[in-house]
């Protein structure tokens, strides 16, 4: 299966809009490098971009990240490259139809990404894996994709609860949702989830979005803190039964109104 649920189109006019979003600076006290306590950033902030991913290396980065991110597997796993390489193959046809405004249901799709120069990736504890996978080249210079997700224009998600909001006609075009969220894991708790949920935040705004939803597994304690913190609010629960026949955590869904949006 694709991962997630993310349909859609990358739109033509996909602009690469070099993100300058602020990212927070502050202590960081939960992360993977290290066990500082005190304030400490394993990259320069000033170097990070998140932006609407534009080329297909870069979004072959992301695919990889997703699956980096998603899919675990032992490490002693017979043929495990390989395999991780044919998810990411399967993820990135599926973007690019997404993306490419090919798949049905679909207004606009944009895969937004957080990136890095690969030079800020220096500390041992990143794994050489980890750089070569979700590295690509932007005007010369190599970058990392540390963190990604989908912004999808449309009604509902495949097999996913649907929004109340907005009610009435022109939910088809004034409604969107996030999926695929992911940072890498070497990365966590640096402020580049935050920061994607933003820049979706603001690229919804653009296309005209007046509210914008995530579903979350009711289990998944980070990601469900990750969207309060950004505003979101809980709108409803999956029933236990569809949970049950999809075979997964149960999902809750997340709403946030758009600002100076109004249908
Ligand atoms: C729609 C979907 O895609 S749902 C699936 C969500 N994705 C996943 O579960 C994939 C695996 N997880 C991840 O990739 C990451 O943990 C994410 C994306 C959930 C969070 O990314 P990060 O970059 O680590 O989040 P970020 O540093 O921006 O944290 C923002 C806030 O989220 C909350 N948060 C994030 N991680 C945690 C955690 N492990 N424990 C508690 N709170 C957390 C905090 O409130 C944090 O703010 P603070 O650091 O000021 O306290």
């Amino acid at each position: 299966m694709a991962l997630l649920s993310s349909p859609h189109p990358l739109p033509t006019q996909f602009s690469a809009s070099p993100a300058s979003l602020c990212v927070r600076r502050r202590p960081i006290t939960a992360c993977q490098l290290c066990t500082h306590k005190q304030s400490v950033r394993h990259f320069d902030q000033s170097t990070l971009t998140v932006a609407e991913g534009s080329s297909e290396s870069e979004l072959w980065a992301a695919a990889c990240l997703r699956v980096r991110s998603f899919y675990h597997f032992k490490p002693s796993m017979f043929g495990l490259q390989d395999h991780r390489r044919y998810l990411a193959e399967r993820e990135l046809e599926a973007m690019k139809e997404r993306v490419g405004g090919k798949r049905k249901g679909f207004r606009k799709v944009s895969c937004i990404n957080a990136t890095i120069p690969l030079s800020q990736i220096s500390s041992p504890s990143v794994s050489d894996d980890f750089c070569s996978s979700c590295k690509f080249n932007n005007n010369g210079e190599d970058r990392v994709v540390v963190g990604t997700l989908d912004l999808n224009q449309c009604v509902s998600l495949p097999d996913e609860i649907t929004g109340n909001r907005p009610e009435g006609i022109g939910a088809d075009f004034a409604r969107a949702y996030l999926s695929n969220v992911c940072v890498a894991k070497e990365l966590h708790r640096n402020g580049l989830g935050y920061a994607l949920v933003a820049k979706s935040k603001l690229v919804a705004q653009e296309w005209g979005i007046s509210d914008l939803y995530v579903h979350v597994a009711v289990d998944n304690e980070p990601a469900k803190k990750l969207y309060m913190k950004s505003g979101f609010v809980y709108e409803k629960d999956e029933p236990a039964w569809q949970a049950r026949f999809l075979d997964r955590p149960r999902r809750i869904l997340l709403w946030f109104g758009i600002p100076g949006v109004q249908l």
